[in-house]
């Protein structure tokens, strides 16, 4: 492993992420972009401009009164898009600037001060990359600061940076509140009842990850967060609103989630891709960089518990869809194999996938 003074020492070989620090090395010097962070393949490398179409938009106030028509659009969302922004969620705006002023302030912390928390299981502040297997993979230019929210964890608050303790609680139980009234929306469009898919979070696991994306000299040549879906059955993101960074695989090509002030990204995750056999898609992302300003996004991971067993529900495998497209498998079996392996797209999904399909 190269040494630039930046690196963590791990007791664990297999953790080879927290190679460089993206931020030092910018501040060090901004027109530096290192081999490991240049995307050969041209196709893969990012296009900033990408296809203009807006992700659909829906209101969670509406929703929640059961309004039929915000569900259906809600439906077709999570089946054609994978992804949408909600407004009138009901978290304060005062709660998500906060949030966000508190984040920027973590990240203008000299390094030393960040990297203590670098090795601070459970959580972690480092590179962007969980795990990086191999010397020759791509990094990705964020780093990021990774959190877990949940109640057992929320008792653990010495792991916290102080200073964001009280903004992070706020936000993260407010988040949970909208996640709650998602679920039971997406348990009504998926033909259940209102509670189903709560009930099927119980003891739901929660982590948080800050994702902090410095400025890039050469934004082309590189990606912020390399594609991926989510393990999670939902991911709501919170994102600074002038900047766009997000981009989701839809139909041919990529497009940008142009932010809208306030407003929260939701995307369905792997488990509700399986639960649903593939009605709702768990869609790819990515993230891009810029020249001018860095930015910094806040996804929350909902996701059951780890023993729970994934596979698609009975009735969601009907004359439509007749063919099971997942087979049963533990969900810590499915997240241990996610974290082993590089992000690469949807390449993860294969070990729930059925064979022959
Ligand atoms: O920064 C973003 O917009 C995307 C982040 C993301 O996909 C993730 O943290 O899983
Ligand atoms: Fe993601």
């Amino acid at each position: 492993m190269e040494n630039n003074g930046n690196d963590i020492p791990s007791e664990n070989p297999e953790i080879v992420a927290f190679v460089e620090n993206v931020q030092e090395m910018v501040r060090k010097d901004p027109s530096c972009i290192p081999e490991r962070y240049i995307i050969k393949n041209h196709d893969d490398r990012p296009k900033i401009a990408p296809v203009a179409l807006d992700v659909p938009v829906v209101d969670l106030s509406l929703l929640s009164e059961g309004n039929e028509e915000e569900l259906k659009r809600l439906d077709l969302a999570c089946t054609d898009w994978g992804f949408f922004q909600v407004i009138n969620h009901g978290v304060a705006q005062e709660v998500l600037q906060r949030m966000k002023n508190t984040i920027s302030s973590f990240f203008e912390l000299p390094f030393e001060e960040k990297y203590k928390y670098a090795v601070m299981s459970p959580n972690v502040y480092g590179q962007a990359q969980s795990f990086v297997v191999t010397e020759e993979q791509k990094l990705d230019w964020a780093d990021a600061l990774l959190l877990k929210t949940d109640a057992s964890y929320l008792e653990k608050l010495e792991y916290w940076p102080p200073g964001l303790k009280d903004a992070i609680e706020t936000y993260s139980g407010e988040v949970n509140a909208v996640a709650k009234r998602l679920l039971c929306a997406i348990s009504l469009t998926m033909g259940m009842d209102k509670e189903s898919l709560q009930d099927m979070h119980k003891d739901a696991l929660e982590s948080l990850r800050v994702n902090y994306y410095p400025t890039c000299c050469m934004p082309h040549l590189v990606l912020g967060a390399s594609p991926h879906s989510d393990v999670s059955s939902i991911t709501i993101l919170t994102q600074d609103d002038d900047i766009t960074g997000l981009q989701i695989r839809h139909g041919e090509g990529w497009v940008s989630v142009k932010p809208i002030p306030n407003a929260l990204v939701v995307n369905i995750g792997d488990v509700i891709e399986i639960w649903s056999n593939g009605k709702y898609k768990s869609i790819e992302h990515r993230a891009v960089t810029n020249k001018y300003k860095p930015r910094i996004s806040v996804a929350s991971f909902i996701m059951p518990s780890l023993d729970v067993e994934l596979e698609p529900l009975d009735h969601m495998v009907d004359p439509l869809n007749p063919l099971k497209m997942y087979k049963k498998i533990k969900y810590e079996d499915y997240v241990m194999a996610f974290l082993k392996k590089k992000l690469e797209g949807k390449a993860h999904t294969k070990i729930a996938k059925v064979e022959s399909l």
